[in-house]
């Protein structure tokens, strides 16, 4: 096969298997299996591909020959497919060079697999002894302290988990976590993770997901294996469990973590939760769980501001031993929102375009490679969909944040929602008027103003604000 990739085709090819895959299979699977994943990258002739958890590395095996098809009759230049979740790396499932999938070889990071295994997820797997965290515990070698930039909204985060880290079940214990989408929550439960293993080569340390530890549970009862789900939670230094939000309304899954917790806690083993929310916003959950949460130390973590992101950048470029002018560093971190995750997918790709066309990465190349990627940004927020999710968010329909009211009510939602449509889209001060029923433009600009202000002193107010652009994003 003589075919030269141009960089869009690479960018593109997991798309445009897609595309092939779609057309075969039906669209229920597709939905499910199929669009949540996503081109993370391509090193050589190997094609990573972005999924959202380790339920989906079955997507391999399963599409193995349609996506084999798909290759050949697309003229890819691709030898081998790589699934990773963001949590793990490269794991899961391998093209063959024989045109199958098959799994990895099991190494540290796939130790995992063997763990869920031998938890019966879904199998009949026979009933294990003692589960070994020490070759199980689901690190990511990346998530590091000192891979984690620290600015104005996360240091108080970081200084409390260094001290957990330091003092597990001394300093505070639980340390409850909480931050939007991509904060960096996992990286310092991770962390923690690494360093009592540094300082305590033999604690054992559990880290694991709310999703993973209900559907763990689930499949306990259903094989008659509590006994071994109990052991193998109940049993750990650390437990670290991430997505707690996860466990609303599963009574029976909250109810087994309340005695986990209780079990643990009182051994004096630590535990460190992270979640969306704080404790007192997590809806469906049991009171006495809820307050248990609060029995330690909370600490949130707030979006980065500019400084922040552009030394994120230059770390994240600095690990993949790239040279990341400043210019361009400024460019990403104010074109990029908030979120770090999305941060790091922009500067992989400028990465990934600039090998493939041998340049050497420049504020126009960056420009030039991002354009798209900024732009669906920039799209896909209108003052439509602010006042959309604004009226949502505190249950009022859009049409009130237009009318001449002046009850606080309406008020602050208004004010809340002009201000989004001035970070969030280009629109200018009397076209946001004109969107709010005519208000003059100095209307709007002190509407902003206030926010601004308010925004600095009112945890609360910027905590809404923060989840709206989230929301939005
Ligand atoms: N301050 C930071 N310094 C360096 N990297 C960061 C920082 N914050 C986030 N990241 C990186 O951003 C990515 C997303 O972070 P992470 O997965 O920890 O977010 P999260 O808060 O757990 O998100 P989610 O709620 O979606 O699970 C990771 O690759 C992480 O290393």
């Amino acid at each position: 096969m003589s075919f030269v990739p141009t960089a869009a085709a690479v960018l593109n090819s997991w798309v445009r298997i897609l595309g092939a895959l779609e057309k075969k299979i039906n669209r229920q699977s597709f939905e499910t299996w199929l669009k949540p994943t996503r081109f993370s990258h391509m090193t050589g002739r190997t094609l990573y591909v972005r999924i959202p958890s380790a339920e989906f590395e079955k997507v391999g095996e399963k599409y193995a020959d349609l996506i084999q098809e798909a290759i050949d009759n697309l003229q890819l230049d691709i030898e081998e497919v790589i699934f990773q979740t963001p949590q793990q790396d490269p794991a899961a499932v391998r093209l063959r060079e024989d045109g199958g999938f098959a799994p990895l070889p099991s190494h540290s990071l796939n130790a995992p697999r063997s763990g869920r295994a031998a938890a019966g997820n879904g199998s009949a797997a026979p009933e294990q002894a003692r589960f070994d965290w020490n070759t199980a515990s689901q690190l990511n070698p990346r998530y590091q302290f000192d891979a984690f930039v620290i600015g104005s909204g996360n240091q108080f985060a970081m200084a409390a988990s260094q001290a957990v880290a330091e003092r597990p079940s001394k300093a505070y214990n639980p340390l409850f976590l909480y931050g939007g989408v991509g904060m960096g929550k996992t990286h310092l439960m991770h962390a923690i993770g690494h360093d009592v293993k540094r300082r305590q080569p033999h604690a054992s340390i559990c880290y694991v997901s709310g999703e993973k530890f209900t559907n763990e549970m689930i499949n306990s009862v259903r094989y008659d294996k509590m006994t071994s789900f109990r052991d193998k939670f109940r049993n750990v230094d650390v437990l670290l469990i991430d997505d707690i939000q996860f466990l609303a309304g599963k009574e029976r899954t909250q109810e087994e973590f309340f005695h986990t917790f209780n079990t643990l806690h009182e051994s004096m083993k630590q535990i460190v939760i992270a979640s969306d929310r704080p404790p007192k916003e997590l809806a469906d959950f049991e009171d006495r769980l809820r307050s248990r949460f609060e029995w330690g130390l909370i600490a949130d973590i707030q979006p980065p501001d500019l400084e922040t992101k552009v030394a994120i950048l230059q770390k994240k470029a600095e690990s993949e031993q790239t040279q990341l002018p400043t210019d361009v560093a400024l460019f990403i971190a104010s074109n990029v929102r908030t979120n770090v995750r999305e941060l790091e997918g922009a500067l992989v790709r400028l990465i990934a375009w600039c090998s493939m066309h041998g340049v050497e990465i420049t504020l126009p190349v960056t420009q030039q490679c991002l354009k798209q990627f900024i732009d669906t940004q920039v799209r896909k927020i209108t003052i439509e969909a602010i006042q959309r999710a604004v009226a949502e968010h505190f249950g009022m329909r859009v049409a009130e944040l237009k009318q001449k009211n002046n009850s606080r009510q309406i008020v602050v939602p208004r004010q809340i929602a002009m201000y989004l449509a001035k970070q969030m889209t280009e629109a200018s001060l009397p076209e946001i008027g004109r969107q709010f029923g005519g208000k003059h433009h100095t209307t709007v600009m002190h509407s902003i103003s206030k926010i601004d202000e308010q925004r600095r002193n009112d945890k609360d107010l910027n905590r809404t604000i923060n989840k709206l652009m989230e929301t939005l994003n």
